[in-house]
């Protein structure tokens, strides 16, 4: 297969990112009339997709400028190249990273979640839901090369993998920071990094919206291995090489053992998770904490 081909993707798709998705489960593709996003193998306008160098493994970066904020387009995309990936059985481990200096995601779109109405409240929450679903449950080995800040839904896509490389630069931070803005992380959030990290120092971390700075976030157990900056990509080939060395079928069911009972709570309840979301989100007083909170950020530059 040639390594640079345009894809097209369908313009109704574009306006409605789950047709889109479900297109692209079927393999259908318009041949005319569509939107030109791609001129990388498997890539899409926010999410590239490259094949690296050693066999069987891709790096997937994230380019979602400024900061890699989890937008739906974004979340969208995302999915279906990872879809992409796992269809496609000579990819066996993928590395996710950022395009964006200085910023691996800065979690959910907070334009997504503020000033919108209940149904796209609705249709944002089930991405970042399918997001965390198929991420968690992926078959391939992922490795997640952190090469910057990492608040929050960042945070918890660099959970779902397998393993985390963390720049070694103290002005970078993880965690999972939603009670800072007001919010309340979800059960599977909590999950997520319960399993990571433990019972006690989640509960510590979640109340308090602790951002982690690269030597305490390995302390913790939140990252497995801090490295100088330009070599955190290098290090996570190096990592998802050896991890290759393991048969896939063994590994495989394993991690599925290790996951499957976190991903059913959400499986078996996700329509009440999306409700009670849209309920908690359209509040008044969670509407004005996340305004002041984006009103800030926005006022730091000025
Ligand atoms: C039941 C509810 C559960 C919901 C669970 C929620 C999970 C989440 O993920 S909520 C999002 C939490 N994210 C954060 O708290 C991160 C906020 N951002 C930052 O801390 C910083 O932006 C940074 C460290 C990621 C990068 O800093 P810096 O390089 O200094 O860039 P700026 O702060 O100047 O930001 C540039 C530009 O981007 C806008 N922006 C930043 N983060 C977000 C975001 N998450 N969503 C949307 N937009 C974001 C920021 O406002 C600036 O915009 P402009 O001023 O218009 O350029």
């Amino acid at each position: 297969m040639a390594l640079t081909a345009v894809v097209r993707i369908p313009t109704r798709a574009l306006l409605r990112p789950w047709a889109r998705l479900r297109d692209s489960a079927l393999g259908w593709m318009e041949p005319v009339g569509g939107v030109e996003v791609s001129t990388q193998r498997f890539g899409s306008q926010r999410v590239l997709v490259e094949p690296a160098s050693a066999a069987g493994v891709a790096v997937m970066t994230f380019k979602n400028p400024p900061v890699n904020s989890l937008s739906l387009e974004l979340l969208t995309e995302l999915v279906i190249n990872l879809e992409k990936l796992e269809n496609d059985k000579t990819f066996r481990g993928v590395v996710l990273t950022s395009d964006c200096p200085g910023i691996f995601s800065a979690g959910l779109d907070l334009t997504e979640i503020c000033g919108r109405n209940p149904a796209h409240y609705a249709e944002y929450w089930k991405a970042v839901q399918e997001m965390w679903l198929r991420l968690y449950l992926s078959n391939l080995m992922l490795v997640a090369a952190i090469n910057g800040a990492c608040p929050a839904g960042g945070c918890l896509m660099s959970l779902t993998c397998d393993y985390r490389v963390m720049a070694d630069n103290p002005k970078y931070a993880i965690g999972l920071n939603e009670t800072l803005l007001g919010i309340v992380a979800p059960f599977w959030f909590k999950d997520t990094l319960v399993n990571t990290i433990g019972h006690r120092a989640s509960e510590r971390a979640l109340q308090l919206g602790l951002l982690f700075p690269p030597t305490e976030a390995l302390q913790v157990g939140m990252v497995d291995r801090l490295v100088p900056e330009d070599q955190v990509q290098s290090t996570a080939l190096s990592v998802l090489a050896q991890w290759m060395a393991i048969p896939d079928h063994a590994r495989q069911l394993t991690k599925n053992m290790m996951r499957k009972p976190t991903a059913d709570g959400l499986l078996k309840k996700r329509d009440e998770d999306i409700q009670n979301f849209v309920s908690f989100i359209s509040r008044d007083s969670i509407q004005k904490s996340l305004q002041m909170y984006l009103a800030k950020l926005r006022q730091k530059k000025g």
